[in-house]
């Protein structure tokens, strides 16, 4: 089957986010520091990121059996004192659809916009269509002016079927270690795969698409790996002697949210690590676009080898971690990875 009408408008949905985004981070850059530790420019681009994605699926897609599993919601905004922001995000939202001038309407309510929001209140599961996204996706990242993303994918029957991933800061040209990846002229990667029909990536303001795949090296010594920045979403320490068990010899290349995937997906990297803290349970929506925008070339598992399976609603279950490299890296890797648990569950038998 092909999803080709469902791709056009997920990457027209995830582009325009992306343009949101960009306008509210370029805001928050340029502003003074007492208001750069404010955290609402997230907030306002995360709720308006995920209502315009509804609202541009919507449009694309007319049909009565929308569902969305997504990660926001509009408790907050309904609140007392909510009112403000979501003028801020109306606002946005009608700027960004009226510079793009693809639709022509009368600009959203506060209402139209919480309403948008809502849709995403789904919890997907084994049965039918659910949209999967994460309006921004490395919301630390995007705070201090570095990588995020907007994931965005689409569930059939449980599986994963297309991924769009718009990385407004990565740089089009291979990221390694030397770099430091944050704002720079050549930035914005939108990524797209669907099933059967590999990966193709091109520049967010709308090039020509060139396919891509992960990097085939067999040899760990030239395979440098992803983690995340925040040291509290991943242990550093564990990647590290997994790395050094396999024979990496590369320092890790940190960045923030799905980027990583997309990275991996052109081969900037070979492996990617993430080993979250004891009691931190995955959701669908953080690996999804991403899972599927790495298959061309790439296996995705749980530290026990198992695929992730993304039938059983908003929550992933799995095996501690969720480790990702080429096919015929991954039993090496798996070896480093259950050598290097089994030692640290000696030295710390709580972990
Ligand atoms: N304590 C945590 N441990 C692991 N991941 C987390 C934690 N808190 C938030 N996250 C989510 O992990 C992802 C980012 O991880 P990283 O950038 O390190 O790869 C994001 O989806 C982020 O949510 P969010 O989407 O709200 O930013
Ligand atoms: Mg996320
Ligand atoms: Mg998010
Ligand atoms: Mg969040």
């Amino acid at each position: 089957m092909s999803y080709e009408k469902e791709l056009k408008a997920a990457k027209k949905a995830a582009s325009l986010a992306a343009q949101l985004c960009q306008k509210v981070q370029k805001a928050l850059l340029q502003s003074d520091v007492h208001s750069k530790s404010d955290k609402s420019p997230v907030t306002v681009a995360d709720y308006g990121s995920q209502a315009l994605v509804s609202f541009v699926l919507g449009k694309e897609l007319p049909t009565a059996s929308f569902s969305m599993v997504a990660e926001e919601d509009s408790a907050d905004l309904r609140k007392d004192g909510g009112q403000d922001t979501l003028e801020r995000i109306t606002k946005l939202i009608n700027d960004t659809l009226s510079s793009d001038g693809s639709y022509d309407l009368s600009p959203l309510s506060g209402e139209d916009v919480l309403t948008a929001i809502d849709s995403g209140k789904s919890e997907g599961g084994p049965n039918g269509r659910h949209w999967v996204l994460d309006p921004i996706d490395g919301t630390k990242g995007f705070l201090r002016g570095d990588q995020y993303a907007i994931a965005l994918a689409l569930l059939d029957e449980g599986k994963v079927v297309l991924g769009v991933l718009a990385c407004p800061n990565l740089p089009l040209q291979p990221i390694g270690n030397t770099e430091k990846h944050s704002l720079q002229n050549q930035a914005g990667c939108l990524f797209f795969a669907e099933v059967g029909g590999g990966t193709h990536m091109q520049s967010l303001d709308g090039s020509l698409s060139t396919k891509v795949h992960v990097s085939s090296t067999v040899n760990p010594a030239e395979a440098s790996f992803f983690e995340s920045y925040e040291a509290a979403h991943s242990l550093h320490d564990l990647s590290s002697s997994i790395a050094t068990k396999l024979g990496v010899q590369a320092p890790p290349v940190r960045i923030d949210s799905q980027a990583k995937y997309g990275a991996l997906s052109r081969g900037d990297g070979a492996i990617y690590l993430r080993f979250p803290h004891k009691g931190y349970r995955e959701k669908i929506w953080d690996h999804a676009a991403g899972c599927i925008v790495v298959t061309a070339g790439g296996v995705v598992t749980d530290a026990g080898g198992n695929p992730l399976d993304f039938s059983k609603g908003r929550f992933l279950d799995l095996d501690t971690g969720i480790i990702v490299t080429n096919q015929k890296l991954m039993p090496l890797l798996l070896k480093a990875v259950q050598d290097a648990l089994s030692e640290s569950s000696q030295a710390t038998p709580s972990l």
